[in-house]
C-alpha cells in the first residue's frame, strides 16, 4: 500500500494498534463520508416502509414493536428504490442488534422467489454464533416460506448433508452420467447459516451443493473472519460465485467438480451501469462488526462493490449507551476475594466472569465452586471443552439454572444471553476491540449493564490508555470493601488447597489416559474420528 502513497494502520493479531491520537482517519475515501447510524431512530413496525406484514407478525412474536437504529439504516439501504446497490459495511456497537439489521431484508427481499436453492450465505466464525444467528433467521423466515439451514458440523456430516440437500430419487441406481446425476440434486435450504470449516466440507465434498445460485454473502463478526484463514473459505467462496466461463477460470471444473458439474452459473458478465464488467446478478455483500476493520488490505479480501460505509457516531469504537465502566484495584494476589466479594455484591445477577486463558477459566471455575456460601451457581465456559458441554452450559446460563459464567475469550464475541447485568474481567483485556466485545456481553438492546475491570495498580495507567480509544472513556473506581475481603480469608485458604488437590489429581488422570493412549494409539483414533 505505500506505493500507493497510504499509511496505514497495522493490525496486530487481529486487533488495530492505533493511534492514541482520539479521531483516526480511514485510509479508504468511502470510509470518510460514512452514513451516521445514531441518525435514526427506533421506528415502529407500521411506519416501516414495504414490510411484509407476515414478517410484522413473526417480529411481534418475537416480542419487539420497532426496528433499532441500525436495522433502519440498513432498511433503507437494501429495500425499495436503488436497493442494495451497493455492498454495506456496517459498524455498529455490540447488542444494537446487526443480527436481524441483515436478516430482515435478505428474508424480505428472498420472500417472492418462486424456486428453492441457495441464496444467502452467512459466515460467523463459531459454532454457537452460528447456531444463535440460525435461530434469528428461523424465527421470521418459515413466516415468509423460506427454509433456513446451518452448516456448523454440531451433527454428522451425513445428517447434515440430509438436511441441506435433496437427493435425486434415482440415485439409488446406477448411473454414470454426472450431468445428468448432478441435475436431481435440489437445495433443501433458501438460506444457509455456516462456519467457515464445514461450509468448505459441504463445497468440497457434498454432491450437489452449490452457490451458483447466490445473491446474498454476509460476513458476520468480519474482523475476526479476516485475521483468521479458515482453509481459504473467502477466495473459494467469492471464485465460485463469480461468472465463470471455462475460457476465464479452465481450473474451476476440475477443482470443484461437483460443485460446478454441468450446472453453468446464472451469473453473466454485467453491462448494466455500474457494474464494471462485474457479474450480473452481482453477489450482494454485507460485512458486519462492533469493531470493524479499516485495513485497506484486509477489506480488498471481500472485492466489495461500490461499498457503503454505515456507522455509529463520530469516533472509531462506541461502547452501548447504557454501559458503564468500572475498575476494581487490588493486588494481584488477592484478587480471587475481590472477584468473589464483587460477586457477593452483586446479589446473584448474571454475570460473566472473563479470564485471559482456556487455563485460568477452569482453574478459576474451580476455585470458585470451594466457596461454599456463594449462593450463587457457576460454571466455566472455554474451548478447552468439548462443544456439546460447552452448548449445554450455554443452555443452562440462557435459562438462568446458573448465573455466574467463568469464561475464556470464547464467549467474547457476539454471544447474546439475555438477562447479563454485569461482566468482570478478571483478567485485563489486552486490546480495546476485546474489552468493547467482553464487555458488549451485556447492555445490550438498550438495556442497562456494567462492566468492571480487575487491575492491579501498575495496570492502571496502561488500561486508561486503552479505554481513550472508546467514545466513552469513564471509568470510575468501584470500592469493594475491605471488610468484606478480609471475612473471605479463612475459606480461601481451605479453597485454594482443595483447588491444589484437584489440579494434581487432574494432571495424574490426564498423564494417565495420554500413557494408555499412547500405547494402545486409541487417542489418535478417536481424535481423528472426530475431526
Ligand atoms: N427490533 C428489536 N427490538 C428489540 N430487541 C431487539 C431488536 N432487534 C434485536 N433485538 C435484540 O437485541 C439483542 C442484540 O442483538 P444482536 O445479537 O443482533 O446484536 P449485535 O449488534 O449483533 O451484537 P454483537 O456485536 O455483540 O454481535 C438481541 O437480544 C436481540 O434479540
Amino acid at each position: 500500500m505505500s506505493s500507493l502513497g497510504f499509511m496505514v494502520h497495522l493490525e496486530r493479531e487481529g486487533e488495530m494498534e492505533e493511534s492514541t491520537a482520539k479521531k483516526s482517519v480511514p485510509v479508504l475515501p468511502w470510509m470518510r463520508s460514512p452514513v451516521d447510524i445514531t441518525q435514526f431512530e427506533d421506528c415502529p413496525f407500521d411506519l416501516i416502509p414495504c414490510l411484509d406484514p407476515r414478517l410484522k407478525v413473526a417480529l411481534q412474536k418475537l416480542g419487539f414493536s420497532s426496528l433499532l437504529p441500525v436495522q433502519i439504516a440498513v432498511w433503507q439501504e437494501t429495500i425499495g428504490p436503488g436497493a442494495f446497490e451497493r455492498d454495506l459495511c456496517i459498524n455498529s456497537p455490540t447488542g444494537s442488534g446487526k443480527t436481524l439489521a441483515y436478516a430482515l431484508p435478505i428474508v424480505q427481499r428472498l420472500s417472492t422467489r418462486a424456486i428453492k436453492c441457495l441464496r444467502a450465505l452467512i459466515v460467523l466464525p463459531t459454532r454457537d454464533l452460528a447456531v444463535q444467528v440460525k435461530e434469528v433467521f428461523a424465527a421470521i423466515a418459515p413466516a415468509v416460506g423460506l427454509s433456513v439451514g446451518l452448516a456448523v458440523g454440531q451433527s454428522s456430516i451425513s445428517h447434515e448433508i440430509s438436511e441441506l440437500i435433496k437427493r435425486p430419487k434415482f440415485e439409488a441406481g446406477i448411473c454414470y452420467d454426472r450431468e445428468y446425476l448432478m441435475q436431481g440434486f435440489e437445495s433443501s435450504v433458501d438460506i444457509l447459516v455456516a462456519t467457515p470449516g464445514r461450509l468448505m466440507d459441504h463445497i468440497t465434498t457434498t454432491k450437489g451443493f452449490t452457490l451458483e445460485h447466490l445473491c446474498y454473502l454476509v460476513v458476520d463478526e468480519t474482523d475476526r473472519m479476516l485475521r483468521e484463514e479458515y482453509q481459504s473459505w473467502l477466495p473459494t467462496v467469492l471464485k465460485m460465485t463469480r461468472y465463470h466461463d471455462e475460457s476465464i477460470m479452465p481450473h474451476v471444473n476440475s477443482f470443484f467438480p461437483y460443485v460446478f458439474g454441468p450446472l453453468k452459473t446464472i451469473r453473466r458478465c454485467g453491462v448494466e451501469r455500474g457494474f464494471k464488467g462485474k457479474c450480473y446478478p452481482r453477489l450482494v455483500k454485507m460485512v458486519l462488526s462492533a469493531t470493524l476493520t479499516r485495513d485497506p488490505s484486509k477489506l480488498a479480501q471481500l472485492d466489495l462493490h461500490h461499498p457503503l460505509f454505515l456507522t455509529s457516531g463520530k469516533r472509531r469504537y462506541q461502547l452501548p449507551e447504557k454501559l458503564e465502566s468500572y475498575r476494581v484495584i487490588c493486588e494481584s494476589k488477592l484478587k480471587p476475594l475481590y472477584l468473589v466479594a464483587l460477586l457477593q455484591n452483586l446479589g446473584g445477577e448474571k454475570c460473566i466472569v472473563f479470564t485471559s486463558s482456556v487455563e485460568s477459566t477452569h482453574r478459576l471455575c474451580t476455585l470458585l465452586n470451594f466457596f461454599g456460601d456463594l449462593k450463587v451457581k457457576i460454571k466455566e465456559y472455554s474451548g478447552l471443552q468439548r462443544q456439546s458441554v460447552r452448548s449445554k452450559t450455554l443452555k443452562v446460563f440462557r435459562e438462568g439454572e446458573i448465573q455466574v459464567l467463568v469464561s475464556s475469550d470464547a464467549m467474547t464475541r457476539g454471544m447474546d444471553v439475555e438477562g447479563v447485568r454485569n461482566v468482570i474481567n478478571y483478567d485485563r483485556p489486552p486490546f480495546i476491540k476485546t474489552y468493547i466485545h467482553r464487555a458488549g456481553r451485556t447492555a445490550r438492546a438498550g438495556q442497562a449493564g456494567r462492566c468492571f475491570t480487575l487491575l492491579h495498580r501498575d495496570e492502571v495507567k496502561r488500561f486508561r490508555k486503552l479505554l481513550q480509544k472508546v467514545d466513552n472513556d469513564s471509568c470510575p473506581v468501584y470500592t469493594v470493601p475491605s471488610s468484606s475481603v478480609e471475612s473471605l480469608h479463612s475459606i480461601y485458604v481451605s479453597a485454594l488447597e482443595k483447588l491444589k488437590e484437584t489440579v494434581e489429581s487432574e494432571t495424574s488422570r490426564k498423564h494417565k489416559i495420554g500413557f494408555k493412549s499412547s500405547r494402545t494409539g486409541r487417542g489418535k483414533e478417536k481424535n481423528s474420528a472426530k475431526e
